[in-house]
């Protein structure tokens, strides 16, 4: 990582408790330390149950912290709520696995993106409409979209509507939880493209959860592997992927073999022109 960290996790602990009684509580993330730069992607890697998400929902504040820190741009987040959650929001977003669970079905998607937008803000509506319809257009959707209901698109046009609502307020920090695991592996790719252009165009920083190698190898420039908790290897995702050092991480690569890197670019060639139809 260059420059300075746009978010960084110190020490960070999460026990949920336990449901027995006298039980003691479950230790799920302990002592996890790193750091994402401005405009950075980092990839969090790891089995079903490693705690992936629960590092994600406890930087949002989601979920309570235990032990340890959370700093956004040097201001510790760590044990903030209420108004002073709110106000952070604007700088940090999350994208979710499934968008449908995260859009109200009972609203126009325009409604949806105008809420956060008209939120303690001076814009007038006409002006909210605007920056909406650029917004659509922008993440390769018609501009009627606005007056669509989630469930008048596909899943591929549900997360582009996600990760447009994401990006609205130009955060500075996206928590991407297995955006695209849903997706067929075209649609997928369309959508990682997309996220990787608004990257280009508004410099924010992804830490992005996934159990897929494959995918991080192209995407992210460094990768975490968390392993019951606890980060068991770090670097340069190439790296990682191509010569993983813990034996974890090596199982990991042998059960979800990494393409070749000139391989994944000649698809994504073939795939250009295809992303707006997904
Ligand atoms: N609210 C909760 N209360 C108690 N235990 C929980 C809670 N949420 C998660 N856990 C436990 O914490 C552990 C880590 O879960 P987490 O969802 O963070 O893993 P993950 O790596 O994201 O998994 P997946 O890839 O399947 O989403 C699991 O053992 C899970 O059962």
């Amino acid at each position: 990582m260059t420059g300075t960290p746009i978010l960084q996790v110190d020490a960070l602990a999460v026990r949920y408790p336990s449901r027995g009684w006298r039980k003691p509580p479950t230790t799920v993330i302990e002592d996890v330390s790193f750091e994402v730069g401005q405009a950075e992607t980092v990839a969090l890697v790891g089995e079903s149950g490693s705690g992936k998400s629960t590092i994600g929902r406890a930087v949002l504040g989601l979920t309570p912290v235990t032990a340890g820190r959370v700093l956004l741009d040097g201001r510790d987040t760590t044990h903030l709520s209420g108004r002073a959650r709110r106000v952070l929001a604007t700088d940090i977003q999350a994208i979710f696995q499934n968008p449908y669970g995260s859009l109200n079905p009972a609203l126009p998607v325009g409604r949806t993106l105008a809420e956060p937008l008209l939120a303690g803000s001076s814009r007038s509506r006409g002006e909210v409409r605007e920056h909406i319809n650029g917004l659509l257009r922008r993440v390769g959707l018609p501009e009627d979209a606005a007056d669509r209901y989630p469930a008048q698109f596909s899943g591929g046009q549900r997360q582009r509507i996600a990760i447009a609502r994401a990006v609205a307020r130009q955060p500075r920090v996206i928590i991407c939880d297995e955006p695209t695991s849903a997706l067929d592996v075209t649609t997928q790719a369309a959508a990682l493209d997309l996220l990787a252009e608004l990257q280009q165009s508004l410099g924010c920083a992804y830490l992005f959860i996934t159990h897929d190698l494959a995918v991080v190898s192209e995407f992210a420039a460094r990768t975490l592997v968390l392993r019951h908790g606890r980060i068991v290897e770090e670097g340069r995702s190439t790296d990682v992927c191509n010569q993983p050092q813990h034996e974890y991480t090596r199982r990991l690569v042998a059960a979800a073999p990494v393409p070749d890197p000139a391989l994944q670019r000649e698809r994504r060639q073939q795939r250009v022109g295809m992303e707006a139809t997904t």
